[in-house]
């Protein structure tokens, strides 16, 4: 089971795991890698055998120069016999070109398996984060999202691309060798499974050192994106409240800190090498030693020796490839650990395994003792209940921060009550289809997104199969037709394009005609209309007077204006209904509202 200070992307930021946490997070990076490899497994096989094979003709070569020397030659000089040396040369070759036909293939095999693994893992992120709920996106920014999808791919991508090759190839390249040479010459063989000390010791304090050094690297990556992000998305709020020093500066410290990150870990490289190059070459130094000696009595033939020597410089060629392995592995695992610690995230609000059908809802909505906190330490809704009849409009009113909001998240099922339901015609939320749910219960948010296409794309969200006749019977009901007919290519204008952009009021009166084209049977309206000029807020009365007709509504009214086109208001404080009646009877009455509406009345003035 994994830890739970790590669970998922808790504790993500840490780069000082304990022996614990470290072997949780290593498990479930590796149970991703091998959910990953599994379907590949066959493809797997054929590449491990192709390899084999073709180390093993590698191996091959410098033990037939051996013999061509030591067998071989003497024939020519004593007995001009060619014969062995064109047979030596011609298996020599035929190993050479045989096991060069071989790489060749193993490296198409090798990038056909990575680009599989990728383009698998690519779209789990991407299918997983949006199906995550909203929680988990309010909480993990998307800058973090992108550096998961962006330089944690990347990393993940060198490894299986050229760092897990090379350690594969480099190991049994490696192991061939030592086999070969402890049958050739057991003595040299000797040397190398001598030099295994010191190598041993290096490899580990190298990888200890590299491992945190890589981790805080992801760490620190993921920062400077979210600061890029924010940066750029917020960029209209950074210039107005001219922010842009004080983000230079933050920017170019987290740069700074990245920047001695990396050299930190990649000092360490430049003490690993150099130090495996130093083995080397006493490795090598003692063969040649040890064996000139013993060609000298006699006891060592030099083509032994000469094959001897290759054998170990060969043996010592891949470890720096298995050095360079240990680089992109030490920075793909923090890669891998941050990315299958987003695929390990849950949805807070998951579907239900056997839900209940309501194809026709009639949008009778209830919230039945419901207590519900963003966290354990506060409660914003302590035991709320209310009952809204289908068709009704309800105007939410009350303070900033009274849950205004959070009434409606929970209408739409973006958060579950921690106690209590919410039901629609007598259904909990959590027992409807997700398809259900989205179709019966739609909200309009104040910030009107509009996705990149055209204004017809955009409408058409509330309904796919849309026809161009209905998306304009659904502008026209809203009183959006007008102004999309004068866009530059009317519906067909591409609202990401300079001409295409549409005013917020604009954007406002598109995203009523998506709603009114979805046809919900209940409809959340946070209405941000204050930022609006008053013809097209009229305008936008009228609007709202369509879209409402026939349906439940919950408007979120931070105008006291539309307030009027409610059936019942209620007033919001601190999680709790303190008033609750028809508008006129409020405005007659003595409450909070009948203040509110006489301030209000009096500032028209
Ligand atoms: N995602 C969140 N995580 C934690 N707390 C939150 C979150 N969203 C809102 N809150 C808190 O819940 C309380 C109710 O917020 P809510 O957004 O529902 O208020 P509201 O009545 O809609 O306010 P406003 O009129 O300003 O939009 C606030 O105290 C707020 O701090």
């Amino acid at each position: 089971m994994t830890t739970a200070t790590v669970a998922g992307t808790t504790g993500e930021d840490r780069s000082d795991y304990t022996r614990d946490e470290s072997r949780a997070i290593r498990r479930r990076s590796l149970r991703l890698l091998g959910s990953l490899v599994a379907p590949l497994r066959w493809q797997l096989v054929l590449a491990g055998v192709v390899l084999v094979v073709s180390t093993a003709l590698r191996v091959a070569g410098p033990a037939l120069i051996a013999y061509g020397i030591n067998q071989a030659l003497p024939q020519v000089i004593d007995h001009n016999d060619w014969m062995p040396t064109i047979v030596i040369v011609a298996v020599y070759l035929a190993a050479g070109v045989g096991g060069a036909a071989l790489i060749g293939w193993y490296a198409v095999v090798a990038a056909r398996l990575t680009q599989a693994v990728m383009l698998d893992l690519r779209k789990r992120i991407f299918v997983h984060t949006q199906r995550l709920s909203l929680e988990f996106h309010e909480s993990y920014t998307s800058g973090r999202i992108i550096s998961r999808q962006t330089s944690d791919l990347d990393s993940i991508r060198e490894l299986l691309d050229g760092g897990l090759n090379e350690l594969v190839s480099g190991v049994l390249y490696g192991g061939f060798t030592l086999v070969a040479l402890l049958l050739l010459d057991w003595q040299s063989g000797l040397v190398i499974v001598a030099a295994g000390i010191p190598l041993f010791f290096l490899m580990r304090w190298f990888y200890r050192h590299s491992q945190r050094a890589y981790r805080e690297s992801r760490v620190v990556s993921a920062q400077v994106i979210v600061k890029f992000v924010e940066t750029m998305t917020g960029i209209r709020a950074v210039k107005a409240f001219r922010k842009e020093e004080r983000n230079d500066q933050e920017f170019g410290d987290l740069s700074g800190q990245y920047r001695d990150v990396n050299m930190r870990s990649l000092r360490l490289f430049g003490t690993f090498e150099p130090g495996m190059m130093v083995v080397s070459a006493f490795a090598v130094a003692v063969v040649l030693l040890w064996g000139g000696i013993r060609v000298g009595e006699g006891s060592l033939l030099v083509g032994t020796l000469l094959a001897a020597v290759l054998y170990v410089r060969n043996f010592f060629a891949p470890l720096q490839e298995i050095a360079m392995f240990l680089n992109s592995y030490q920075s793909a695992t923090a890669a891998l650990e941050k990315v299958s610690g987003v695929l390990d995230e849950e949805p807070t609000v998951p579907d239900p395994v056997a839900p209940v059908d309501l194809w026709e809802a009639r949008g009778h909505v209830e919230f039945r003792d419901v207590v519900f906190g963003y966290s354990d330490e506060r409660t914003i809704l302590p035991h709320f209940s209310l009952d809204i009849p289908a068709g009704q409009t309800i105007a939410l009113v009350g303070t900033t921060g009274a849950g205004k909001s959070t009434l409606a998240k929970l209408v739409s099922r973006f958060y579950d009550p921690s106690a209590g339901e919410v039901t629609l015609d007598g259904v909990d939320l959590r027992a409807l289809h997700p398809k259900d749910l989205r179709r019966a219960i739609v909200m309009v948010t104040q910030e009107a997104y509009l996705f990149s296409g055209t204004v017809a794309d955009n409408i058409a969200l509330g309904k796919p199969d849309a026809t161009l006749d209905e998306i304009r019977a659904a502008a026209r009901a809203v009183g959006a037709d007008a102004f999309i007919q004068r866009l530059p290519d009317g519906y067909d204008t591409d609202v990401n394009k300079r001409g295409g952009r549409v005013s917020a009021g604009q954007r406002q009166l598109i995203s009523f005609a998506r709603a009114f084209l979805a046809d919900p049977a209940v409809l959340i309206l946070d209405e941000a209309t204050a930022s609006l000029d008053i013809p097209s807020e009229r305008q936008i009365q009228e609007a709202l007077q369509t879209l409402l007709g026939g349906r439940t509504a919950i408007i979120i009214a931070h105008r006291l204006s539309t307030v009027a086109i409610a059936d019942r208001v209620l007033v919001m404080e601190h999680g709790e209904i303190i008033e609750d009646d028809t508008p006129d009877a409020l405005i007659a009455g003595t409450g909070k509202f009948a203040q509110l509406h006489a301030a209000w009345r009096e500032s028209l003035v």
